[in-house]
């Protein structure tokens, strides 16, 4: 007989091992092959017809995070943020409390690492927060569609552990 509280897996992803998660609306996903080379690895991050990331990146941060590090909870008006995982792993946790949007009241989480080199795309209005799953530094590249603005950044913040977002980072 089962344990009580035993609780019974349910399908996270397909044969082809894409997750079966549904985007938040308007939250792009795009996965960029490793090119092997006799030297190392080259592996595209741009390209302006990709349906991915800003129409022209303006702005871009290179962010490290130390181990078991949370950067939580950003959200951004106008910014459109394109998240890249240079070395490590890292969470990245997103929420949607747009009021018109289909999606709203719902989670992503991503756990992003460069063996499986993937683009994020995070619309404004999108709450997001990051964590370091690794032993050592992590870090990531965000490119944004506005220069940051010194004097009045386009960025809102709560809480890691705000009890107003539906996750909780451990
Ligand atoms: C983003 C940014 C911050 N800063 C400064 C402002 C502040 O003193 C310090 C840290 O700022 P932040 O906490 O915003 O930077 P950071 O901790 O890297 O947070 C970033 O996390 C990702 C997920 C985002 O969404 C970004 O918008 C940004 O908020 O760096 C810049 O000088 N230029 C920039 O482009």
């Amino acid at each position: 007989m089962l344990i009580k509280d035993a609780i019974k897996d349910q399908q996270t992803v397909t044969s082809e091992g894409e997750s079966t998660n549904t985007l938040l609306a308007g939250v792009k996903k795009h996965e960029v092959p490793n090119i092997i080379t006799s030297n190392g690895i080259t592996t595209e991050l741009y390209r302006p017809e990709w349906d991915i990331g800003p129409e022209q990146i303006r702005h871009m941060i290179h962010a490290i995070l130390r181990p078991g590090a949370i950067s939580a909870w950003h959200m951004h008006e106008f910014q459109i943020d394109t998240i890249f995982v240079i070395n490590g792993a890292i969470k990245l946790v997103l929420y949607d409390d747009r009021a018109d949007s289909a999606t709203k009241g719902q989670l992503n989480v991503f756990h992003l690492s460069r063996l499986r080199p993937t683009l994020i795309t995070i619309p404004p209005g999108i709450w997001h927060g990051l964590q370091n799953l690794d032993y050592s530094e992590s870090s990531f590249i965000n490119y944004f569609n506005n220069p940051y603005i010194y004097s009045g950044p386009d960025e809102w913040r709560l809480p890691s552990d705000t009890n107003k977002i539906p996750y909780q980072f451990k």
